[in-house]
C-alpha cells in the first residue's frame, strides 16, 4: 500500500495524543458497542470515529453511523455504536481490530495499527476518497462533548466527513444511514412521515367488520425520561386516532433517565416506573428504553401495589408473527399448499433469554424458531437468512426484517391484484404486508415503529391488552447479576445456552436444574455491564427464583 503521507500519519498521531488511554483502561466492544462512565469514554469515542471513517473508506464511501448513547444504562454512562452501511449494528469482522485499537496504548501504537489494518483491508489512505459517518447523540450529559470528540477522531482519516444529524434515538440513525446508502430520503423528517404515513394506511385497511375502536383507549407511554418520550411527543399531532400520554418525557426537570424506569427497569424488576399512579391501574401501557431501541408493554394490576402484566419482547414477537401470519395466509388462500401466490421463509430468531412458554408457542404455529447469543448484532444477521425474519429479545429489542427480493414480489403481487381483484380481501392482505413493510424499521429495533405496528395490530384484532396477555402465559423467571474478578472466566456455547468454562459449572448448573419443574437455567458473562448474569425459569415464582439464587451462588463460590 502506498504510504498514506505524512498529513495522514500526523492526523492520526494527533488525535490519539489528544485522548490517551489511561493506564489499566480496558475498552471492549462489547453487545452493544463501547460503553463506560461518560468521563471515561473519550478515548474509545475518537477511535470509534477513526474506525467508522475507515470502516465508510472500505466502503467506497458508503455512509456509515455512530451513534454517542449507552442506551439502557445509568445517565452517568456513556458509550458509542458504530452503524454498518446496510443500517445495521457493525461487521463483527471489524470488532478485533476496533478493541484494539481503542486500547492503543501510545499514538505510534494507534498508527501501525491503522497503517496495519489499512494494507490488510486493502484500504488506502491519504487523499482521493469520500468517506462520510452520520453522527447523532442521545440527551446524556457527555454526549455534546464525546460528539465533538468522534468528530476528531473521524476527521483524523484525512478527507473524511462527519455529518451531526442531531440528537436522535438510535433507530432514527440507523434508518437514517440505510436509507441514504439506498438512495432514498433519509432525513428525520422522512423518517417521521414515513412511520406515521404507513401507520394511517395500516389502520386504513382494517377490516371493519370487527365491533368497537380499541384504538380510542388512553395509551401511556413511559419515555425513560430519554430522547424516545421527546421524539414521541413530537409526532403525536400525526398519530390522531392514538389517544397518547407520554410520562418520563424527557423533558427538562421531569426525571433521570433511566432511572427507575424505561423498558429495562420495567423488564427486568416487573414493576411500574416511577410516574404512574394508582389510577392507570388497568390502562395500556409501553415502555421505551433511555435510546429508544427497546420496547414492552404493561398493565399495572392492583392500586395497592407496584407490580404489573409485563407483556415483553417474547410477546411483541408473538403479535406479530400472529399478524403477518395470518395476511401470508388471506395472501396464499390458507387451503392451497400448491403454487402459492407468495412463498415465503419465514423465520423466528430467538435469544436463550425468551420465555419457554413463548418458544412452545411459536413451535406450536409450526414456525421455525432459531436460537442465536445475546446481542441485536447476532440476532439481526440470522433474520437475515430469511423471506420475512422476525427477532426479538425478552427485553424488547427486536424488528421485522423483509428481504428485498421478497418485498419486489409483493410489490408485484399487489399491483397484479389490484387490477385483477381490486379490494378483495387477498389484495387488502398484500396491502397490509407492504404497509408493514413501510412501517417497521428494517435497521433496527425501534421503539415508536415498533409501538405504531403493535397499536396497528392491535386496532385490526381488535384485541384488548387481555386479549394479547392470554396468547400464552409466561413460566415465571428471575434475573439476576453477580459481581465476580472476571467475567470473561466465563465461556458459553450453544447460543450462550451452556457453559464451557470453567468446566464443571455446566454440571453443576445441571444438577439445581433437575431439582424444579420445568427448570431451565443459564449464566453467560454481559457485554454492557461488569457482571455475570443469571437466568432461571421454573413453574413457580419460588421456584425460579431459588434456582436463580442457587446458580448465582454457584458462580460466586466458583468465580467470585
Ligand atoms: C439480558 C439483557 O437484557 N441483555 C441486554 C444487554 O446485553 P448484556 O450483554 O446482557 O449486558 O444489553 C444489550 C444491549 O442493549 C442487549 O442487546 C441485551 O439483550
Ligand atoms: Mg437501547
Amino acid at each position: 500500500m502506498a504510504d498514506p503521507g505524512g498529513e495522514q500519519r500526523a492526523a492520526l498521531l494527533a488525535a490519539a495524543s489528544l485522548f490517551p488511554v489511561p493506564d489499566g483502561a480496558k475498552f471492549s466492544y462489547g453487545t452493544a458497542g463501547f460503553r463506560a462512565e461518560g468521563s471515561t469514554m473519550a478515548p474509545a469515542v475518537c477511535r470509534a470515529g477513526i474506525v467508522a471513517a475507515l470502516r465508510s473508506v472500505k466502503l467506497g464511501g458508503a455512509a456509515v453511523g455512530l451513534v454517542i448513547t449507552a442506551s439502557h444504562n445509568p445517565v452517568g454512562d456513556n458509550g458509542v455504536k458504530i452503524v454498518d452501511a446496510d443500517g445495521g449494528m457493525m461487521s463483527q469482522a471489524w470488532e478485533p481490530f476496533s478493541d484494539a485499537l481503542a486500547n492503543a496504548p501510545t499514538p505510534d501504537a494507534l498508527l501501525q495499527l491503522v497503517l496495519q489494518f489499512a494494507k490488510d483491508e486493502g484500504i488506502t489512505l491519504g487523499e482521493g476518497h469520500s468517506a462520510q459517518v452520520l453522527l447523532a447523540r442521545d440527551t446524556r450529559p457527555t454526549g455534546e462533548y464525546l460528539l465533538d470528540v468522534a468528530t476528531k477522531g473521524i476527521n483524523a482519516i484525512v478527507g473524511s466527513v462527519a455529518l451531526d444529524m442531531g440528537i436522535l434515538t438510535t433507530p432514527q440513525l440507523h434508518w437514517m444511514v440505510r436509507n441514504k446508502n439506498r438512495g432514498l430520503k433519509s432525513s428525520e423528517e422522512d423518517y417521521f412521515t414515513q412511520i406515521t404515513e404507513s401507520f394511517r394506511h395500516l389502520l386504513e385497511l382494517t377490516p371493519d367488520d370487527k365491533g368497537g375502536d380499541k384504538l380510542m383507549e388512553k395509551l401511556i407511554v413511559d419515555g425513560a425520561n430519554g430522547i424516545g418520550g421527546l421524539k414521541l411527543e413530537e409526532i403525536k399531532p400525526k398519530l390522531a386516532r392514538l389517544d397518547i400520554v407520554v410520562r418520563n418525557s424527557g423533558k427538562e426537570g421531569e426525571g433521570i433517565l433511566n432511572e427507575r424506569c424505561g423498558a429495562d427497569f420495567v423488564q427486568k424488576e416487573k414493576v411500574h416506573p416511577l410516574g404512574f399512579a394508582p389510577n392507570d391501574v388497568g390502562v395500556r401501557c409501553a415502555s421505551f428504553d433511555g435510546d429508544a431501541d427497546r420496547l414492552v408493554y404493561f398493565r399495572i394490576t392492583s392500586p395497592s401495589s407496584t407490580t404489573i402484566d409485563l407483556v415483553d419482547g417474547d410477546k411483541i414477537l408473538s403479535l406479530f408473527v400472529l399478524f403477518i401470519r395470518e395476511q401470508l395466509d388471506i395472501v396464499n388462500g390458507k387451503d392451497s399448499q400448491d403454487n402459492q401466490a407468495l412463498p415465503t421463509r419465514f423465520g423466528v430468531v430467538q435469544t436463550a433469554y425468551a420465555n419457554g412458554a413463548s418458544t412452545e408457542f411459536l413451535k406450536n404455529l409450526g414456525l421455525e424458531v432459531v436460537f442465536t447469543s445475546t446481542g441485536v448484532k447476532y440476532l439481526h444477521k440470522k433474520a437475515l437468512e430469511y423471506d420475512i425474519g422476525i427477532y426479538f429479545e425478552a427485553n424488547g429489542h427486536g424488528t421485522v426484517l423483509f428481504a428485498d427480493e421478497f418485498v419486489s414480489r409483493l410489490e408485484s403481487l399487489a399491483s397484479e391484484l389490484s387490477s385483477k381483484a381490486a379490494g378483495s380481501p387477498q389484495h387488502q392482505a398484500a396491502l397490509r404486508l407492504l404497509a408493514t413493510t413501510q412501517l417497521i424499521n428494517q435497521a433496527v429495533g425501534d421503539a415508536l415503529s415498533g409501538m405504531l405496528l403493535v397499536e396497528a395490530v392491535l386496532q385490526h384484532k381488535r384485541w384488548t391488552l387481555q386479549n394479547w396477555c392470554d396468547i400464552y402465559t409466561d413460566l415465571p423467571s428471575k434475573q439476576l447479576k453477580v459481581k465476580v474478578k472476571d467475567r470473561a472466566s466465563i465461556v458459553t456455547t450453544d447460543a450462550e445456552r451452556k457453559v464451557c468454562q470453567p468446566s464443571g459449572l455446566q454440571e453443576l448448573i445441571d444438577r439445581e436444574v433437575a431439582n424444579y419443574s420445568q427448570g431451565r437455567c443459564f449464566v453467560r458473562p454481559s457485554g454492557t455491564e461488569d457482571v455475570v448474569r443469571v437466568y432461571a425459569e421454573a413453574s413457580t415464582v419460588e421456584a425460579a427464583d431459588s434456582l436463580a439464587k442457587s446458580v448465582a451462588q454457584l458462580v460466586e463460590r466458583i468465580l467470585g
